[in-house]
């Protein structure tokens, strides 16, 4: 395997505060790759620096071997790089369909040039737009509220919603920051499942940053603990879990590796 991701001597800090300390990791392509660590490791700072949501101070990030160090996170979404975000206020008051078809970049129903001139290919343009929505829905188990509005459905609902707008477009990487907070065990299990037949079916490679351990434990070979802006340890979740280092990281946090 090669690295899809991989991040090089990245530094970040804010104010006198150093949060991420000449931090190199690499993604592989095609894997469920996890981070953990204490609270205030650097997690989401080093998420936010790789998906171009927030300026290193030095440092590099590579996609496929091409510098993204600088790429915004429009520029990211284009080459196949994708967060979740939660869904935005003005989002949830549309319905989980329209949540979906809001999402594929270039829609030429958007320009009044096309929706002139081409009105055929605007329409075909929406009609594969509406079937591909249908087919995420279905994937991800949330047909049945298609029609509801995106700031009714449960927690685990928007959660899934999530994940199946990665889907409208071809993602190849999505970064998942702690998704499971708050989803009931059920549907967590949805998308624990759906992570990874979209990771295995569709080739996805996911980066995953989240405290649920039993989540991690599931999903994530290798798991990369994170402590101080620096990668601690790296490895199969069984040897993370008896590291001596981890668990003294971990010891006093509001966290603990088991
Ligand atoms: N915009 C910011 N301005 C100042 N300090 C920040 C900023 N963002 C993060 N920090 C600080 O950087 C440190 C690392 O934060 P970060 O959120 O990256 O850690 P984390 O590992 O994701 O933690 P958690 O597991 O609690 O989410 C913390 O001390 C935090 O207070």
């Amino acid at each position: 395997m090669s690295s899809i991701i991989e991040v090089r001597n990245i530094h970040k800090a804010f104010g006198g505060l150093k949060v991420i300390n000449d931090c190199s990791i690499k993604v592989e392509e095609g894997s469920v790759t996890g981070m953990i660590g204490p609270n205030g490791a650097g997690k989401s700072t080093l998420f936010n620096i790789i998906a171009g949501n927030l300026p290193e101070d030095s440092g590099t990030v590579l996609l496929d071997g091409e510098d993204i160090t600088h790429d915004t996170p429009d520029q990211l979404f284009h080459k196949g790089l994708l967060r979740t975000f939660q869904i935005a206020h003005e989002f949830s008051h549309m319905t989980a369909m329209e949540n979906l078809m809001m999402v594929p970049p270039h829609q030429p129903g958007e320009s009044l040039f096309n929706a002139w001139l081409k009105p055929s290919l605007v329409r075909d343009r929406e009609t594969e737009v509406r079937q591909r929505a249908l087919e995420v829905l279905a994937f991800i188990n949330l047909s049945h509220v298609k029609n509801e509005l995106a700031g009714n459905l449960s927690g685990g609902q928007k959660k899934l919603l999530e994940l199946g707008r990665t889907m409208m477009t071809d993602a190849r990487v999505v970064l998942l920051d702690e998704i499971a907070a708050g989803v009931n065990r059920t549907l967590l299990g949805d998308l624990m499942g759906n992570i990874e037949r979209l990771n295995r079916e569709m080739g996805y490679t996911f980066l995953v940053i989240e405290h649920d351990m039993d989540m991690i434990g599931r999903l994530c070979d290798p798991v990369i603990v994170l402590a101080q802006g620096q990668v601690m340890v790296e490895g199969h979740i069984d040897e993370i879990r008896n590291n001596q280092q981890v668990i003294e990281a971990y010891f006093g946090s509001a966290e603990t590796a088991d």
